[in-house]
């Protein structure tokens, strides 16, 4: 198999050269077919600098792997590596062969775009109304709620969907569907009336026969897919009813015992906000939680509820609030002076999504029925409500309208080659935290946990000049920490850049103090994540998302570059294409823009920018020249070489990296195998060029074996790790690597399917107390694979 300009660099410890095994007795035929079973195969002779091809990349003779004859390739350029700083001038250190990274680099297809299109910014859509169109007290809310919310939250005035729901919400007893962009206010859209109808009954207690406290009854229940969602809504509601006390609310999330969360159930709540497992828990197992008076059932982010499959979790919870609901219309229709005058004659059932999938309008089948349909338009807002919700998806169908992102957000795509990944990541970065001030937080989105963990000690690693003593003190750097210096990305002018870490894999409590330092940080910062941030998540001040890895589907994608360009304010999002089968994603991305233009990028213009060699370090490099110390790199190339080169030389030396960097390839090709079946043209595992890819993770090879445990594993033994290497050896044929990755793209699915079969049964067939705790288990175990493939 050819290798692509990728050449293996096997070392032999000593401990592997074992001493010659002498061969006595038997014929000597035998003995020497036993000798030469033994010796060590020659390698090919590797061909002289002279008689390597020219470096030049040349797209018509580029061969994408798989796709070509490997014959008909130029031959490869082998490149000694250069000398880095940390290298002696007269080092005997034997040179190694490596792979260009501005070599044999496929080349993007799409033709470019007009770079004018930079300028264009259209107006925000998500952004409050101006003043005087709407207030909240225009719309219903009571003159207290309306003035705590400009005092307390700085809110003065409502964003379209927030209008239109908060209308609907406190004049009809109606479920609603409501679909809005990210960042448009959603979650005050169904609070603010829900909290409103509730105060009023303390308003008018005088009249009641009973007191409105905390154990008055539950009337609110909000369900979220994630525990941080959950965090948040929760945390919003504490907001909102800071000055009503007298009005509790609190969450069943899970990550902490069952038996505080029963003791907070037992106290008496009126408003709950809890994932869709944890609350079939405790309606199964808390006799406590009493839902016979609840009243709203609110379903947020609904399309990632079913996803996440809590479809069969959803219809339990749905069945009992049915079974439970002890109030009737009867009963609440003319009972003047009773608690339940101001509350809903029916349970309002409120499903909220960003987007418009299928598996949203199923949630809305089980859960609504004859749903308005709410949306935020451009239109007379007398025109956004009052279709049914089944009209109105219809109609939304028949625009085939996939989805669409806040106007003013500006996104861009760049294409770059799979060798050039970390080093464009690198510059891209190095570019955006250059002037202190210009960018504040950005997150990084990839495909897997491994990946977010290998790139934040990439980013975090300490480079000899960047850091001081003084400022490892400040944050440092462990094994267990998600937060760190950014060191290797920092720069004199913006010497205080942190870099923080996010994923599934993570315990609840250091996660969840992770996004609470990410965004209460005063300094830049940089936060690396799997999908388990992309939803729902309000995270301030977000001013550039870059999807390293894309999406596994196009609503993952809306929600991602959601983070930024919230309620009216400016955003960036930025989006790694590969050239090839990924550029057809370009199209994709261009649907969900509903102002302005999609703005191309290239790799070479990003290292230019982000490896550009300023006037100090030329002059500085002119000064070492001269006392014959190391020169330094000379342009954005050998710069970039420098910065690939150094990562490349820690994943060798430190057995550690080397771990997590091949984790971290074999995790995200399999990841990769996991994008929706329908977008999979365009991420093709099987299109992947593998030994490119290698190096995006420093790796110089890529790792032989692929199969079942993903690593291979670092045994200590001469046997384990000849036998591990001559496995490894086998996969890089190429039928063996395709077989390989074949394995890969079944297992990743089957393990996926198995995860989504799991949690839909067990988490609702639960009985008896050890079969709850099965199922919790389980529950945990899948979601967290769940949330890092993010299942579409
Ligand atoms: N009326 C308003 N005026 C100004 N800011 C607002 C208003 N309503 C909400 N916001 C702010 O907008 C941001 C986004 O709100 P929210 O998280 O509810 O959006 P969302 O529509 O649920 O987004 P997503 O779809 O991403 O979950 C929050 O920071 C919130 O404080």
């Amino acid at each position: 198999m050819a290798d692509d300009g990728m050449l293996v660099n096997f070392s032999l410890s000593d401990e592997i050269i074992r001493s010659k095994p002498v061969f006595k007795g038997g014929r000597w035929r035998d003995r020497l077919s036993a000798k030469r079973s033994l010796r060590p195969r020659q390698p090919k002779p590797t061909p002289t600098e002279n008689e390597t091809s020219p470096a030049t990349s040349h797209p018509a003779e580029h061969v994408v792997e798989g796709t070509g004859d490997p014959l008909s390739r130029p031959r490869k350029r082998q490149k000694l590596e250069p000398r880095s700083r940390s290298t002696p001038k007269n080092s005997n250190v034997e040179k190694e062969i490596i792979s260009s990274l501005f070599t044999y680099n496929p080349s993007a297809q799409a033709p470019a775009e007009n770079p004018q299109q930079d300028e264009q910014i259209a107006e925000p859509s998500n952004a409050p109304l101006p003043d005087g169109i709407e207030t909240f007290t225009s719309l219903g809310l009571s003159p207290t709620l309306s003035s705590h919310l400009l005092t307390k939250l700085s809110l003065k005035s409502p964003t379209a969907i927030q209008a239109s729901a908060i209308r609907q919400l406190l004049s009809d007893d109606d479920d609603a569907f409501i679909q809005a962009e990210t960042g448009s206010g959603k979650t005050l859209a169904y609070l603010l009336p829900i909290v409103q109808r509730i105060m009023a009954i303390s308003t008018k207690r005088e009249n009641s026969a009973l007191k409105l406290d905390r154990k008055a009854g539950l009337f609110a229940i909000i369900l979220s897919p994630t525990r941080e969602l959950a965090s948040q809504i929760s945390h919003v509601l504490s907001l909102i009813l800071a000055r009503t006390p007298f009005i509790v609310a609190s969450t069943v999330i899970g990550g902490e015992k069952l038996k505080s969360e029963k003791s907070r159930l037992r106290k008496g709540l009126n408003i709950l906000v809890a994932t869709p497992g944890r609350l079939v828990d405790h309606l199964d197992n808390t006799e406590v939680l009493d839902v016979s008076q609840v009243r709203w059932l609110v379903l947020d982010e609904g399309d990632r509820l079913m996803e996440l499959g809590f479809e069969k979790a959803i219809q339990a919870i749905v069945e009992r609030l049915e079974k439970g609901n002890k109030f009737t219309m009867e009963q609440t229709e003319g009972a003047a002076g009773s608690l339940t005058e101001f509350l809903p004659k029916r349970r309002v059932t409120i499903l909220c999504s960003a987007t418009m999938k299928l598996t949203a309008q199923r949630l809305g089948e089980i859960s609504l029925k004859d749903a308005v349909y709410l949306k935020a338009e451009p239109k007379p807002l007398s025109q956004t409500s009052g279709n049914t919700s089944s009209e109105a998806l219809a109609e939304d169908n028949s625009e085939e309208k996939a989805f669409q992102a806040p106007s003013q957000l500006k996104q861009s795509y760049i294409i770059v080659p799979p060798k050039q990944r970390l080093v464009s990541l690198a510059a891209l970065l190095k570019q955006t935290f250059a002037r202190r001030g210009s960018v504040m937080k950005a997150i990084v989105f990839l495909s897997c946990a491994d990946s977010v963990d290998f790139h934040f000690e990439v980013f975090a690693r300490d480079l000899d000049s960047t850091s001081t003593e003084e400022s490892k003190k400040i944050i440092p750097t462990s094994k267990q920490s998600t937060m760190s210096l950014c060191q290797s990305l920092t720069s004199k002018i913006n010497p205080g850049l942190i870099i923080y870490r996010l994923h599934g894999s993570l315990p609840q409590p250091v996660r969840k103090s992770t996004l609470q330092a990410f965004s209460q940080s005063a300094d830049p910062a940089i936060l690396l994540c799997t999908d388990v941030a992309s939803r729902g998540l309000d995270l301030p001040n977000i001013d550039l998302v870059i999807e390293y890895d894309p999406p596994f589907s196009t609503d993952d994608h809306l929600h991602r570059i959601g983070r930024t360009a919230r309620a009216g304010k400016a955003g960036r999002a930025e989006c790694f294409i590969m050239p090839g089968a990924e550029e057809g994603y370009i199209e994709v991305l261009k649907e969900g823009i509903a102002g302005g233009k999609l703005i191309r990028h290239d790799a070479e213009g990003i290292l230019r920018k982000g490896f550009a060699i300023d006037k100090r370090a030329k002059s500085q490099k002119a000064e070492n020249n001269k006392n014959g110390a190391d020169e330094g790199p000379k342009d954005w190339e050998e710069a970039a070489t420098e910065y690939q080169l150094d990562v490349e030389r820690w994943v060798i030396s430190d057995s550690r990296a080397g771990e997590m960097a091949r984790r971290a390839y074999v995790s995200h090709v399999r990841a990769y195998a996991t994008h929706v079946s329908h977008e999979r043209d365009m991420f093709d595992v099987k299109s992947l060029h593998l030994g490119h890819l290698a190096k995006a993770f420093a790796l110089r090879e890529r790792p032989g074996k692929m199969g079942r445990g993903g690593v291979a594993k670092s045994s200590s033994s001469t046997r384990g790790r000849k036998q591990d290497r001559e496995e490894g050896k086998r996969t890089i044929g190429k039928s063996a690597s395709k077989k390989a990755i074949d394995v890969l793209a079944t297992e990743a699915s089957s393990s996926l399917n198995r995860s989504r079969r799991e949690v839909n049964t067990d988490a609702v067939v639960s009985d008896g107390k050890d079969a709850a705790r099965r199922t919790r288990v389980k529950m945990k175990e899948h979601m967290a694979v769940a949330s890092e493939f993010n299942i579409g």
